[in-house]
């Protein structure tokens, strides 16, 4: 039969047992608030309504402006492009109790936001992990936004359909700004957010009752107990892995890390001599460069577990989901794919991930059959980097 348009360009569903579920949680009526997108293990058959993959019209003026597109344009291009594109989690599914879950923090990247890595983060969920997916409020993300108290009585100036929202765009650097001071300031701010995310899951966890500013209505309180607080990872792409990196240097109760294409631009001095925690590193083929390698480089010390991977073909796009939403020839114009499909590219990276999870969380799963993939063994893989380092500084990266 004709694959219906949306298979062929769908985000791919999760391949693990578990049918998957997702909602949204902000708190406070402040920026200092917490707001993440929950990706989690769902009881089976509980019908919900499908969601859109990208919620609200803001995100799409965020991209234009991000992409350096014309605002009327842009916004039109992308309710045109992926308006009517659905995540493919069950939005406020029940959550399915009963055992208790490992855990990961998902950062996302630069001019990116919580709901354009579904495709890694509902694979993880599918196998058995919680996952939260912070949007961080630092102006790295193409659009955020936040809820202020309801406002007083003055009048609205003008009648925008949600007073209370506080919507907040990225920050393009200045002309002649300097990079680096903005982007480890922002790192600050996300390793702070995705730390206090996980305070937010372990006070769920212990069954306090949480108020969402987004009345959604998801039960909460099933959470109470399902948090295996011995099995928590930190996980992002970019921007995100550098958080990621930063996350585990400023918290303990992270017991691993992944790096998705890691930037690594923004981290400081101090952060190399300061990650304990095992720390895998998946690359693109295109998009690594000497100076970037060698901070990761940089990371590897005696006793410290470090893994890294390329992914053959892959380029930075090959993780965030825009990856499954377009056809060949656009994919490649955009460089939102690489020669390798799409859908064994976030195959490999995600089995890698469970196979690295299960050996540094101590998960009593099967994902040890995707060992050799973390050693680099295996089609469209190799260990270490592509990019030819100084021959000073040819380390073992594998
Ligand atoms: C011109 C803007 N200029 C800003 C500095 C560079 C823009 N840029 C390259 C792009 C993002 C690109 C993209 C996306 C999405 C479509 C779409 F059409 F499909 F929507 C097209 C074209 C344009 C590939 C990157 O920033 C790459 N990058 C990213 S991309 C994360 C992202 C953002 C938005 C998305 F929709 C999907 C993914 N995350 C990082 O943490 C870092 C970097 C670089 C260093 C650190």
């Amino acid at each position: 039969e004709s694959k219906s348009s949306t298979k062929l360009y769908g985000i791919p569903e999760g391949k693990g047992p578990y049918s998957v579920g997702c909602t949204d949680l902000m708190t406070d009526y402040t920026i200092q608030g917490s707001f993440f997108r929950l990706y989690y293990p769902s009881q089976n058959g509980t019908s919900s309504e499908e969601i859109k993959w990208i919620p609200r019209k803001e995100y799409y003026r965020g991209l234009s402006d991000f992409l350096n597109m014309y605002r009327m344009l842009g916004e039109t291009f992308f309710q045109y492009y992926v308006g009517s594109v659905t995540c493919p989690a069950k939005w406020n599914a029940a959550f399915k109790p009963g055992e208790k879950y490992p855990l990961i923090i998902f950062s996302h990247g630069l001019g990116a936001f919580r709901t354009i890595y579904s495709a890694i983060c509902i694979e993880m969920a599918s196998q058995g992990f919680i996952v939260a997916a912070v949007e961080h409020r630092d102006k790295s993300s193409s659009a955020t936004y936040y809820h202020k108290e309801n406002p007083g009585c003055e009048a609205q100036e003008e009648a925008t359909e949600n007073p209370n929202e506080e919507w907040i765009y990225y920050r393009k650097l200045k002309r002649g700004e300097q990079e680096f001071p903005l982007r480890n300031q922002q790192l600050q701010q996300r390793t702070e957010e995705c730390i206090k995310a996980l305070d937010l899951i372990l006070d769920i966890n212990n069954g306090n009752h949480v108020v969402n500013v987004l009345s959604l209505n998801f039960d909460w309180t099933l959470l109470k107990e399902s948090i295996d607080t011995d099995r928590i990872a930190v996980m992002g792409h970019s921007f995100g892995a550098a958080t990621a990196i930063k996350t585990l240097s400023k918290d303990a109760r992270f017991k691993c890390g992944i790096a998705l294409d890691a930037w690594m631009l923004p981290l400081d001095d101090e952060v190399y001599s300061s990650v304990e925690q095992p720390l895998l590193f998946i690359n693109s083929e295109k998009f690594q460069w000497v100076s970037n390698v060698l901070k990761m480089k940089k990371l590897y010390s005696t006793g410290k577990i470090r893994k890294m991977i390329t992914i053959k073909g892959s380029v930075h796009q090959s993780f965030p989901d825009f990856t499954f939403l377009s056809g060949n020839f656009v994919g490649k114009i955009f460089k939102l794919k690489g020669e390798i499909d799409p859908n064994i590219a976030i195959d490999i990276s995600n089995k890698a991930s469970l196979a690295f999870l299960q050996k540094h969380l101590g998960l009593k799963k099967d994902f040890d059959q995707w060992d050799a993939l973390v050693d680099g063994k295996g089609h469209n893989v190799i260990p270490g980097t592509n990019i030819d380092l100084p021959s000073t500084h040819r380390p073992k990266l594998s």
